[in-house]
């Protein structure tokens, strides 16, 4: 990184956890010249004067840029660059640079576009030009992705049923959550002045185990040393993009011991076919206690195509996954087993690489109930003999490449697996 590149901070978190709170403090706080980026859906709360205060800009409508017309992690991706790039470009002086997101904002979007958009990535990035028509920025770089978590709200907003509208996109409040602690390189667990310790240390424990990357920094009302979240060098796009526990989880299966605050995971894997039916059951009534869950799975009714889950609080969400190499033609399976050589190990003779593999992190979580409840979902074994096209099957129907593409769906480029990701109220 060249040494005048200015370090940019992205503050994400839900609404009302404390940002503009910790932005204030910050500008309070720092010996530094801040420029700040709002993007806010409504009033702007940023103290200006402060920011003023704390930077030699000389207008002080300049070094506060609002966004206030849309999302920068979905239609206002462009207006972000170009709000950074006129302020780089100036001759104004600052040494760092703060952006504050929406409420409803997901950080993993907004820290691709500015990685991107800054020119410092290994990503491709060519589709990304084409689609917005960005010039690559020089002179700065993204230092340090913050997320700020309401200590308060945080079983509620786990718990909750709240859907929030993001530019037309529905998300639950459990879900986004969970997304931005996934991605972050500084959680600030603020309003701890709310919660009693007890609490806080279990919130703690779920924050580590969902996010092992991350620094937790507690703070009362946005009172963060800001050292903590300016130029820290902590941010890796790779490594965030990787860093969420349950990638770990399944990376390296392991039974959790049982926590002090009884935040554990544990890995469930199967060489049969979910019941469609029990399966769906299972999922309607999926355990509160369970935060997180991730993996992919196999249903009787569907012998070609690997299905994702994702679990986070009360939203649970399928997408398609690809599909088995054993379901592909000869040809393309002999060459995705030459180049993943590893599932020659584990190849069945029956169902070839067809398996269920799921993480499920929780507190409290009865781990042997958990695993019966999932092998009850499992075909017995008079099940396995019988005739799987007869099971109902209430799961989304997903659209597939033509047949003789032989390319596997999650690559389509027609119908992405993101796109065709579908929250489950599979009994409605
Ligand atoms: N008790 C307590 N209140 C806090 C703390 N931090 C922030 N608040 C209050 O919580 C409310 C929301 O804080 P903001 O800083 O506006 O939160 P935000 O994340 O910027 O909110 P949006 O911009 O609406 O997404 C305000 O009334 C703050 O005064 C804290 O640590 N303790």
């Amino acid at each position: 990184m060249e040494d005048d590149s200015i370090p940019v901070t992205v503050l994400s978190g839900t609404l009302g956890a404390g940002k503009t709170t910790v932005l204030n403090h910050m500008l309070s706080e720092t010996d530094r010249d801040l420029a700040v980026l709002v993007n806010d859906m409504g009033e702007v709360n940023v103290d200006a004067d402060r920011v003023a205060e704390s930077s030699d800009i000389a207008d002080e409508d300049e070094e506060l840029v609002e966004l206030s017309n849309g999302c920068i992690c979905c239609e206002l991706r462009g207006d972000l660059l170009d709000a950074i790039g006129e302020l780089t470009a100036s001759d104004r002086a600052f040494d760092a640079l703060v952006v504050e997101s929406t409420g409803v904002a997901e950080p993993l979007p907004v820290a691709q576009t500015l990685t991107l958009g800054f020119d410092q990535s290994d990503l491709d990035p060519t589709e990304f030009y084409e689609e917005t028509g960005i010039e690559p920025l020089e002179g700065c770089h993204l230092d340090t992705t913050v997320t700020v978590v309401d200590a308060h709200q945080f079983h509620e907003a786990m718990q909750s049923d709240e859907i929030l509208d993001d530019d037309g996109t529905e998300k639950h409040l459990g879900d986004l959550l969970v997304e931005q602690v996934e991605f972050c390189d500084v959680l600030l667990l603020n309003k701890c002045d709310l919660v009693d310790e007890e609490r806080l240390a279990k919130i703690e424990e779920t924050l580590e185990m969902l996010q092992p990357r991350a620094k937790i920094v507690r703070t009362e009302h946005g009172h963060v040393d800001s050292e903590e979240l300016l130029e820290t060098d902590r941010f890796d796009f790779e490594e965030a993009s990787q860093s969420a526990g349950w990638i770990r989880e399944l990376q390296q299966p392991h039974e959790t011991a049982e926590e002090e605050h009884g935040v554990t995971s544990l890995v469930f894997e199967a060489r049969r076919p979910f019941h469609p039916e029990r399966f769906a059951d299972l999922l309607d009534e999926f355990p509160d206690n369970v935060v997180r869950s991730k993996g992919h799975f196999w249903i009787a009714s569907r012998e070609d195509d690997v299905i994702t889950v994702n679990v986070a609080g009360q939203s649970v969400r399928v997408a398609p996954g690809g599909r088995w190499l054993d379901a592909l033609p000869a040809e393309e399976r002999e060459q995705q087993l030459e180049a993943n050589p590893e599932l020659e190990a584990v190849w069945h003779d029956r169902w070839g690489d067809r398996n269920v593999r799921l993480v499920l992190i929780g507190t409290e979580m009865d781990h042997d109930a958990l695993r019966a409840d999932l092998a009850d979902c499992l075909l017995t074994d008079a099940e396995l003999e019988e005739d799987w096209s007869t099971y109902e099957d209430r799961f989304p129907t997903f659209e597939r490449p033509d047949e003789d593409d032989e390319v596997p769906a999650e690559s389509d480029g027609d119908a992405t697996a993101e796109d065709q990701q579908e929250e489950i109220g599979i009994a409605d």
